[in-house]
């Protein structure tokens, strides 16, 4: 065990030493801040539990960057230190607790400061004039900038002395050296010209060219100043630090506009809120807010630690944002005809990855942000959620920029585009997260039933509100065919492995398939040649399809008649069929046949299914050529029974109403046979922890969904607990047996293999006329009523 652990330190140091090199001295980091916090996090607490495997060279010790041999190193009379900084805010409130308790339960006051993506610089003046400014480096040792600084004009040489504000002799000034969001792309283009490989974001090109060592070079990129905080002074005329930033202004030095005084951590905290809104809007990146204790004796008394002062924190927003240009807009057709604008643009690092395309929903999406071609917008990301355009940066945009238009023919077939609005009453809305059920779809309601968060995941929804969908009608779209395949393929329905995004595209532009029962008819042969995406780690993989892989993707395509009726009817993409609804309609009917011939009232007899997911199975199977393509399947052997389930089975919905996280690896059963236990439960299966969920079911392994629960209290199962549990709906048959044996489909390994991920910029979501939300039907019989 301890020898593990020794291990498990020494892993994470390096590990963490590693990225520290390369965001301080090459400034291309690899990972996401959020991601490096972690690590670090884990290794403070790994240090907390075991005291005696703690050593002064920690990277958890020492302030993180470190000087460049080639300028001149320079010591700073106050060390630059780091700042503790925490994602949540509780922690903020323990914070202030701790200062409470140092103060003699004195209550103190609060600055709060944009924390600005930059980097951090000392300028020293002496008798008013800039003799020095020096990175922060190592904390004590920094590189002296002095002829780079001279170069950025917000940085006075000379400071303003006058008789209400004496300038004192001697006067450090900290703050933070960055980039506008639009220079930074130009300056980046300018680099890319050059050769260069292109900065991932301001703060790296900003660090980076600080440290330049010809000044011409630094003139050029347009680099600003705001002050934050201060160093040596002497004698010091401020008795806090919201006097100080008064003489500062007097001095003539700037400072950000949106600073505060708050009284309390209450006041804090509303202010942390209320920048969260503004924070798209300005024109220099923040990662977050900075609080510090106002008063300087209160400071003193505080101190510090071996890195970071004990008088402040940064609070950091989970979501990172981070700004690009808008070059174009591609409109793509969904599986259900829908035409999805998708914007690309500059490529830019955020989150731990490249993007280059993101979703802009719709049209009116596009109005509401008035986006031009060529806007400097801003990207955001938090967690596992899709990238999402938040801004355009309208006193960025160049001169004469066009608006983005919009189709009036299908872009991949021509047919006259058409155009749905949504009724009067009724807005639309889907989930951002594209682990979520609903994020597919957009789910339409009535405006006053909008819920503030997805009813699925309880993750961040966008809310179109007037909701404008442009279509093509034509079903024999090519775009539309290899969306529904791809839909009828993934893992949530006949989970055919091998049979992705590229492979779709090939079949279906070769002509060798147009209908779901026509990939039962491939032979290994068909497949020769073509290419495919295979996950390897982190990224898609192009390779040749050779005879092997051929095989085994005929062979998932016919293992796949194996597949549960309920999968099956999912996969056709009936109109407001998700996975819930068709569980229910499988078990209560037994048969596709028994489906086709059943009639609206009859299936509206089922529990949970509503008039109008009734009226649309049955029109789907009263239409003639949905019916062909489903007795072509038949006829290819891929027709499904099982046994009729008794109505209104209590025990079956053990699990409704609940959200049900489930993550990390499991021993007995996959995690996708976990959720599926869930979904028959009755329950809701999601990808992100909020305190929505009812619980999470953690495997070994699991990671930051299950931080994320113990720091948001929400309850933990071990999968043996799950299983007792599910266990107690053992009167069902259907969930007896899936508790007891793996459903048969199921390979044995312990995870299911995933199919080729479809690429995120790929529309999903069709016109909700075709699609809509079972998920958001099922939940509550009450409301299918709120559904069109
Ligand atoms: N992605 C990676 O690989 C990687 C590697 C190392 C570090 N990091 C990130 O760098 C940070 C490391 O922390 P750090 O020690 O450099 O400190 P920090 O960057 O979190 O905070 C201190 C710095 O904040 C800046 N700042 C901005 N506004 C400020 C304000 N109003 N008042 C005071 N300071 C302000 C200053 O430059 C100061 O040096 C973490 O956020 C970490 O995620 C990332
Ligand atoms: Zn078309």
């Amino acid at each position: 065990m301890a020898a593990s652990v020794e291990k498990k330190i020494a892993d994470l140091r390096q590990q963490i030493n590693h990225h520290n090199q390369l965001y301080y001295q090459q400034a291309r980091p690899e990972i996401s801040d959020r991601e490096f916090d972690k690590l670090l996090q884990e290794l403070i607490d790994l240090e907390k539990q075991h005291p005696e495997l703690l050593t002064a060279d920690s990277p958890t010790q020492r302030v993180g960057g470190d000087v460049q041999t080639a300028l001149k190193p320079v010591s700073h009379a106050v060390p630059m230190m780091s700042i503790e900084n925490t994602y949540s805010e509780q922690e903020v409130r323990a914070f202030d607790e701790r200062v409470k308790k140092s103060l003699d339960d004195a209550q103190p006051a609060y600055v709060l400061e944009p924390k600005i993506d930059g980097t951090s610089i000392s300028l020293r003046y002496e008798e008013g004039v800039l003799v020095l400014a020096a990175t922060r480096g190592r904390g004590n040792v920094g590189d002296d900038v002095t002829i780079n600084a001279r170069t950025i004009g917000a940085i006075p040489l000379r400071l303003t002395s006058s008789e209400a504000h004496t300038v004192p002799a001697i006067v450090e000034v900290r703050g933070e050296v960055y980039m506008d969001n639009a220079d930074f792309q130009l300056v980046n283009k300018e680099i890319v010209a050059d050769g260069e490989a292109p900065y991932a974001n301001p703060r790296n090109l900003t660090a980076g060219t600080l440290r330049r060592l010809d000044p011409k070079i630094v003139a050029r990129r347009k680099l600003r100043f705001l002050a934050h905080g201060l160093g040596q002074v002497e004698p010091n005329p401020a008795r806090s630090y919201w006097e100080w930033m008064q003489l500062l202004r007097a001095w003539g030095l700037p400072l950000p506009k949106e600073v505060k005084h708050v009284a309390n951590v209450d006041e804090a905290i509303e202010q942390i809120h209320a920048f969260e809104k503004i924070r798209p809007t300005l024109p220099y990146m923040t990662d977050g807010i900075v609080m510090k204790v106002d008063a300087f004796d209160q400071r003193d008394r505080l101190g510090a630690t071996s890195k970071a002062p004990r008088w402040v924190i940064a609070y950091k927003y989970e979501t990172e944002q981070q700004p690009t240009i808008l070059n174009s807009v591609d409109w793509q057709v969904g599986k259900g005809g829908s035409l999805t604008p998708v914007g690309r643009v500059e490529p830019v690092f955020i989150g731990g990855v490249t993007v280059s395309n993101v979703t802009l929903h719709n049209i009116d999406q596009i109005r509401k942000l008035d986006l031009h071609l060529g806007d400097t917008v801003v990207i955001e990301r938090a967690g596992e959620v899709i990238p999402y355009l938040v801004q355009a940066i309208k006193e960025k945009r160049p001169a004469g920029a066009k608006t983005v238009g919009e189709p009036t023919q299908c872009p991949t077939c021509q047919t006259d585009v058409e155009r749905e609005a949504l009724p009067e009453d009724t807005a639309a809305y889907r989930c951002l997260n594209h682990e979520c059920s609903e994020y597919f779809e957009r789910v339409r309601v009535k405006k006053a039933k909008l819920p503030a968060a997805c009813p699925i995941c309880a993750g961040k929804i966008e809310v179109l509100a007037s909701g404008i969908d442009l279509y093509c009608p034509n079903q024999d779209c090519p775009d539309q065919i290899k969306g529904r395949l791809l839909w009828y393929c993934n893992r949530s329905q006949m989970d055919i492995e091998g049979v992705g995004d590229k492979l779709v595209e090939q079949l279906v532009d070769k002509g060798l398939v147009r209908t779901f029962a026509d990939l039962y008819q491939l032979k290994a042969e068909d497949l020769s040649g073509m290419t495919s995406e295979v996950e390897q780690g982190e990224k898609l993989v192009t390779r040749t399809v050779g005879e092997k892989v051929a095989n085994k993707v005929v062979e998932n395509i016919q293992k796949s008649k194996g597949q549960k009726l309920e999968r099956l009817l999912a996969g056709l993409g009936i109109h407001h069929v998700g996975n819930r609804v068709a569980h229910v309609i499988a078990g209560a009917f037994g048969s596709l046949d028994a489906i086709a011939s059943a009639t609206a009232e009859q299936l509206s007899a089922v529990n949970e299914i509503g008039d109008v997911i009734a009226d649309s199975v049955r029109d789907f199977f009263h239409n003639e050529s949905s019916l062909a393509v489903v007795r072509a399947l038949q006829a290819a052997g891929v027709d499904p029974k099982q046994d009729v389930k008794k109505a209104a089975d209590v025990a079956s919905q053990l699990f409704a109403g609940k959200t049900i996280v489930v993550t990390g690896s499991m021993k007995t059963m996959t995690r996708q046979q976990i959720e599926e236990l869930i979904v028959q439960l009755g329950g809701k299966a999601s990808g992100s922890v909020s305190k929505k969920t009812s619980f999470v079911v953690a495997g070994e392994e699991a990671g930051s969904k299950l931080e994320k629960a113990r720091e948001l209290g929400v309850e933990v199962l071990t999968e043996e607990q799950f299983i007792e549990r599910a266990r107690a709906a053992a009167p069902v048959d259907g969930a007896a047996a899936a508790v007891e044996t793996p459903a048969p489909t199921q390979s044995s390994s312990p995870e299911p293999p995933k199919p080729e991920r479809p690429k995120s910029v790929r529309p999903k979501s069709g016109r909700s006329k075709s699609e809509g939300s079972s998920t958001k039907a099922a939940k509550n019989a009450d409301e299918t009523d709120s559904l069109f």
